[in-house]
């Protein structure tokens, strides 16, 4: 990147402040990124936790930014961008973060500003294992769309996709770090029943979640043949399988990622 751009963010709580640390990852100086939380405490806290420079003006940020972050929280957004409207200059790229903020929806609220860019970000962009969904508007050029997508390169997989596929990019990034992270609570209780100690029991779950994924990614197998190759005919692993199957577990996690798809075209609807 020749010329750093201004980035400002406004909201940098769970999903903000990873998003933060991704774009300082990406190279970008904390004297370019600026952060404004709900509170001055809250601005100056952030700032200091993923090292980037506190607001004291919304509208010195945002007349200042090339790229505006929305890190609040959905409901927050009707009443928060019309105060950036205002101060936006018809170039100023602005990405949102949200859950089911349609690009109209930001649009209206943003006063018809049409240079909006709607992502679909999960928390794991904060160690630099991430998924990016990345959701232009028409407006926006392929260069605009590729100077925020390197925003995130080194931090996730970035993948475009039509707004219209949001709601499955919920399901099977947005919200799915708290399923495998249920996944995982769930197997360190049972390690713990059966006599390990928590420590012990998630450092074995946890090493074996990521090892898992390693494998899956740098062998290029299905998830099912990597299942066959642990499963040993007349074995433990197949006996552990059935006692999923039979609890319905696969059907578990297909009702959590329909569910949550449902719920983001719940809240498009409005
Ligand atoms: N959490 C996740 O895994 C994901 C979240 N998202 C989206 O990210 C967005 C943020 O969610 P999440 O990070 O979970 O929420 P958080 O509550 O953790 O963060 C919201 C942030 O917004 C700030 N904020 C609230 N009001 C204002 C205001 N008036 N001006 C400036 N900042 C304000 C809060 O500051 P303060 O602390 O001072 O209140 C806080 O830092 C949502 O739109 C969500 O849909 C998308 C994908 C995944
Ligand atoms: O729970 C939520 O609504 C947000 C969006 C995807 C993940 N977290």
């Amino acid at each position: 990147m020749t010329k750093q751009p201004t980035i400002f963010m406004l909201g940098a709580g769970s999903m903000g402040g990873a998003v933060a640390t991704a774009i300082r990852r990406s190279g970008i100086d904390a004297q370019n990124v600026h952060v404004m939380n709900s509170r001055p405490e809250s601005t100056e806290r952030a700032a200091k936790e993923y090292d980037l420079t506190p607001a004291d003006s919304l509208e010195d940020a945002v007349r200042e930014a090339d790229i505006i972050i929305l890190g609040i929280k959905p409901y927050q957004l009707a009443a928060q961008l019309p105060k950036l409207a205002e101060h936006l200059s018809a170039d100023t790229l602005v990405v949102s973060l949200a859950a089911g903020a349609t690009i109209d929806t930001l649009r209206e609220h943003l006063g018809g500003h049409e240079k909006i860019i709607r992502t679909m970000p999960n928390t794991p962009v904060a160690v630099g294992s991430g998924v990016v969904a990345v959701m232009p508007a028409d407006a926006v050029t392929d260069e605009e769309t590729a100077t925020v997508e390197e925003l995130f390169a080194a931090s996730a997989d970035v993948v475009r996709v039509p707004e219209d596929k949001v709601h499955q990019v919920i399901g099977a990034a947005g919200s799915a770090p708290a399923f495998m992270f249920y996944v995982a609570e769930a197997m360190i209780d049972e390690g713990v029943m059966q006599g390990l100690t928590r420590d012990q029991a998630a450092e074995m779950v946890i090493a074996t979640m990521a090892g898992s994924a390693k494998l899956l990614q740098e062998q290029g197998l299905s998830p099912a043949e990597a299942r066959y190759r642990v499963s040993s005919p007349g074995g433990t692993t197949v006996r552990g399988v059935a006692a999923l199957e039979e609890a319905g577990v696969r059907v578990g996690l297909a009702k959590a990622m329909r569910a949550a798809a449902d719920w983001s075209r719940h809240m498009e609807e409005g």
